[in-house]
């Protein structure tokens, strides 16, 4: 078996050369915050490494301590992937957790026993957060998650055994070293170093996931309202309206534009109006189904596709978005704001002859209505009537 201080040095080149990967894949992937504090744990723990190795020199409660803290940073590197963002308190936190954790290996500092079994006992608990905090976000790549687990699992049973043993191994309860159990710590050192390899690739892994995830949602949502954009909007329509037309079932347009919204723009100003803009998505999320379909058509223009309904249902629908909508005030710099809408839609059961822009063309023939007859009113499509040459 290889010597404890061979492993070390080892363990602390595998970890810088992860923590340099892991900062470069941080600095490629500014938009995945998790990513930084992974590479921030990975250098508290080289710092605690080094600390570790010169044992002789610096007291082991003191590269204890650091070590576990690497550990925190990186839970809360997990909690931030979670969460997909910053969370507030890291500093506050983080001095908290070390002052706790450092007073207690301070504290039993001449007993390597207990001093072995607290190290391990945090070094399971915060594994075990670790799985828990990816296993509460539900991503669809499962086996990213059972890697995950397999890798944190891998090493709380690693650490659990090395309690088990401190605690009720004569053997390992009568060690006062680090050298005089060697056994066990080789085992641990080995285990550590295919671990954090493991790891800083997992975590450029999941960063690239979360990075595909962002851009798949720039690509499909409008960045102001974060309802589905125009293209999005138009490849979800096709395919809703295949399944409506193989399911007979009928399927209902509306097209909504906000009165006089230049007026707004140029009496508040354009962060105003992007201000009633995002209020009216929410006002409309608050409004339909989850099978519905929203999507902000283009500057004050809205457009949501209903599956199933009828016309009656639908004009009820239309009459509450128009009426709820204008109760709303918002306040902004020069006082109260309110605003209306004019809604225009079609609902057919024959998809079939009625292809979606036929859908969005008919919509929009009742939107001009409702602003022809004076706006904050809803119109459903018509047919032309059809104009009979009167006999000369
Ligand atoms: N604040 C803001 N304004 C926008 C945005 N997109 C488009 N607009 C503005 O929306 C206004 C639309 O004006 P018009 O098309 O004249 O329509 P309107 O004033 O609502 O009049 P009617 O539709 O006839 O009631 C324009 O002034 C655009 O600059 C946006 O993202 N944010």
């Amino acid at each position: 078996m290889l010597d404890i201080t061979t492993l070390m040095v080892v363990l602390a080149l595998t970890t810088i050369t992860s923590a340099l990967g892991l900062l470069v894949a941080s600095f490629l992937n500014r938009q995945v915050v998790a990513i930084r504090y992974w590479a921030l744990g990975i250098g508290v723990i080289i710092v605690g490494v080094v600390l570790q190795s010169m044992r002789h020199q610096v007291p082991l409660w003191l590269s204890a301590a650091v070590i576990t803290q690497g550990y925190f940073v990186w839970l809360w590197g997990t909690r931030c992937y979670r969460l997909n963002g910053h969370i507030n308190g890291f500093w506050l936190t983080m001095c908290l957790t070390l002052l706790v954790q450092g007073g207690l290996f301070f504290v039993l500092r001449d007993s390597w026993r207990y001093s072995v079994v607290l190290y391990s006992l945090i070094v399971v608990l915060v594994s075990l957060l670790n799985i828990v905090e990816l296993w509460r976000m539900r991503i669809p790549q499962r086996a990213l998650i059972w890697v995950w687990s397999s890798l944190w699992g891998v090493h709380s049973v690693i650490y659990l055994r090395r309690f088990l043993l401190y605690q009720f191994d004569p053997v390992y309860m009568a060690a006062d070293t680090l050298d005089a159990a060697e056994s066990v710590e080789a085992l641990n050192y080995l285990e550590g170093i295919v671990f954090v390899y493991c790891f800083s690739l997992l975590c450029v892994i999941l960063a690239t996931r979360s990075l595909q995830d962002e851009l798949k949602l720039q690509a499909t949502r409008d960045p102001l309202t974060n309802l589905l954009n125009r293209r999005a909007f138009e490849e979800s329509a096709l395919r809703q309206l295949a399944i409506s037309q193989r399911e007979r079932e009928e399927v209902a347009l509306l097209l909504m534009d906000l009165d006089k919204f230049k007026c707004i723009n140029d009496t508040h100003g354009h962060g105003a109006g992007d201000e009633v803009l995002k209020a009216f998505a929410r006002h409309l999320s608050q409004q339909v189904r989850a099978q519905d379909l929203l999507c902000r058509f283009g500057g004050e223009e809205f457009v949501l596709l209903i599956p199933g309904g009828n016309s009656q249902s639908i004009d009820a629908l239309a009459e509450r978005i128009r009426t709820l909508w204008q109760t709303q005030t918002f306040t902004v710099a020069q006082g109260e704001l309110s605003a209306t809408v004019s809604i225009g839609y079609i609902s057919s059961a024959d998809v079939e002859r009625q292809g979606l822009y036929s859908l969005i063309d008919r919509a929009d023939k009742a939107l001009y209505r409702a602003k022809q007859d004076g706006r904050n009113c809803v119109r459903c499509w018509q047919p032309e009537p059809i104009l009979t040459p009167v006999p000369s």
